[in-house]
């Protein structure tokens, strides 16, 4: 047993993503003596610096182009002539949310007395680590080391031509036709930048649907939504080969099933098949360490993984790969090293994807709720929401999804401009515990869009006013 006095540190994070950073600031408000090992140039991990925040500045400055570009704001009075693209400029405002927010947790690492250590962290055993050189001793050692884009075998990212999500923050041009290999949360959100600043954009996905893991009518209403924006999505559809040859690409399809191959000609090509957990140079071995299957940590209900004094949260471990996900079990990791009790209940991760319009979902899809058991479903059309009607934003609907015995909602799914948004409520009311009726009879204020997901709680019992 090692000496107390010995330790550099009662708690070291390896990455300051959204798991990492979180955990750090939580152990040092718990008066432990916190160090966080990254070898980025910034804190902030994958969310702050190539995904989350840079993807939805992009989303958001080319939802304003398309918006001024098309000529719809007419209709509301408001009459603009030329919109025209400075995607210089687009870049440079992302680069700056980018900036002020990484800055933003070197500056909460500096109040909270969290040690910034820069470089690369490997163990050199179960409670000592090597960061560049250094070795550090730390009573506790938390993983929260993320994740990076899964490759497709055959298929080169030079980050030209052929890009991964970071690439596809930063294309110097709108390209005339950008081919995305993988329907899901990236390939959708990125794609849906790139069409809003004139790209044509073809989605090949290699199951028989785009969004795995979402309810399946939101991804049937999905489909439809993105085909109506010019998306070509082709489905059931596998890439069997990328050949590059200047700066354009050929990508050679054919169905999953097998068939007829055919080619499509792209000066850009997005791979978002997926990500994978980050372990590689970790020398989890000298730990004692090891990963599952999926190139995984393994962990239990608080973290903890198979070693004492070592835990795992986020990305790197089996679970949701999203930041919110991250930061709850950054909180709960720390709260459980201090002897506290950290908990995250892993039935209630709101998803978003965050086109236009957004997509969101917590709990139980139909299809999973059926399983369980006897369900009852209420749905309601934001065509029927009078503040959507009024914005002329009337495309999707809420779906609440209630056990039929107890009237508790398992899940709610939702399609509208504000889904990201709306999706917390549900999370919260399920969280409690909520029937639809106790949706149904709270007061929601008028006119706004969270007036449908309480209609659609209504509809549980066939009883929604306005459809
Ligand atoms: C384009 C894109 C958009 C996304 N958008 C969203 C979104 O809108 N909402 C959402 O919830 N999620 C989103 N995600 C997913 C989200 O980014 C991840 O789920 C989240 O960042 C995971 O957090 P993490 O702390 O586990 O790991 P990460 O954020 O990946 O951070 C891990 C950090 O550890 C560092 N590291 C790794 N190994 C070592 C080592 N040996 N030594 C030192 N440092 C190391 C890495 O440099 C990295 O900075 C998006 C992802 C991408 C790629
Ligand atoms: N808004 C958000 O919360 C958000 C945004 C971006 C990313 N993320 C996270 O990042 C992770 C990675 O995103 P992603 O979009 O790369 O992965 P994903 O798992 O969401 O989607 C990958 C898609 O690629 C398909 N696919 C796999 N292999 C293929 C192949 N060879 N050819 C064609 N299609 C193939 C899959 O069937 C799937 O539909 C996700 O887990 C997601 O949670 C979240």
């Amino acid at each position: 047993m090692a000496d107390e006095q010995s330790y550099d540190f009662d708690v070291l994070v390896i990455g300051a993503g959204p798991g990492g950073y979180v955990a750090a600031i939580r152990a040092a408000q718990n008066g432990l003596k916190t160090a966080c090992v990254e070898s980025r140039e910034t804190l902030g991990g994958t969310c702050l610096n190539v995904g989350c925040i840079p993807s939805k500045a992009l989303l958001h400055a080319s939802e304003l182009f398309e918006e001024a570009a098309s000529g719809e704001l007419a209709k509301f009075g408001v009459k603009l002539e030329g919109a025209s693209l400075d995607l210089g400029a687009m870049h440079n405002e992302k680069a700056t949310a980018v900036k002020e927010l990484t800055g933003g947790i070197a500056m909460l690492f500096k109040k909270n007395k969290v040690e910034w250590l820069k470089g690369r962290a490997a163990f050199t055993g179960k409670d000592t680590v090597d960061v560049d050189g250094r070795s550090v001793r730390a009573k506790n050692i938390v993983i929260a080391t993320g994740s990076s884009v899964t490759p497709l075998p055959g298929v080169t990212v030079d980050q030209q031509v052929v890009v991964d999500s970071t690439g596809a923050l930063s294309l110097p041009k709108v390209p005339e036709h950008l081919v995305v290999i993988g329907g899901g949360v990236i390939g959708l959100e990125l794609g849906s930048v790139w069409r809003r600043l004139g790209a044509k954009v073809t989605v090949v996905e290699f199951v028989d649907q785009i969004l795995p893991g979402f309810d399946a009518e939101v991804r049937k209403e999905a489909t439809k939504i993105f085909k109506k924006q010019g998306f070509e999505l082709k489905v059931s559809t596998k890439v069997t080969g990328v050949a590059v040859d200047g700066g354009r690409a050929t990508v050679t399809v054919e169905p999953a099933a097998g068939g007829a191959a055919e080619t499509l000609a792209a000066d850009a090509v997005l791979v978002s098949i997926g990500r994978r957990p980050n372990t590689e140079g970790l020398n989890l071995e000298a730990a004692g360490l090891s990963v599952n299957g999926r190139g995984q940590i393994e962990v239990g209900h608080e973290f903890e993984t198979a070693v004492d004094g070592i835990w795992a949260i986020g990305d790197v471990t089996p679970g949701l790969m999203l930041a919110h996900r991250a930061e709850d079990e950054g909180i709960a990791v720390a709260d459980n090293i201090a002897g506290l009790t950290g908990i995250v209940n892993h039935d209630i991760i709101p998803s978003v994807v965050y086109t236009h319009p957004e997509i969101a979902g917590v709990g139980l899809t139909e299809e999973q709720a059926k399983e369980k058991g006897e369900i009852k479903v209420g749905k309601f059309p934001f065509a029927g929401n009078s503040r959507a009607k009024t914005n002329r934003d009337t495309t999707g609907f809420v779906k609440v999804i209630a056990d039929a015995a107890t009237d508790r909602v398992v899940g709610v799914h939702i399609i509208s401009s504000l889904a990201g948004t709306l999706i917390a409520q549900a999370a919260q009311a399920m969280e409690f515990g909520a029937t639809s009726e106790d949706i149904a009879l709270t007061c929601h204020a008028h006119p706004t869009h969270s007036e449908a997901l309480k209609e659609a709680a209504m509809a549980v019992t066939g009883k929604a006013i306005h459809i």
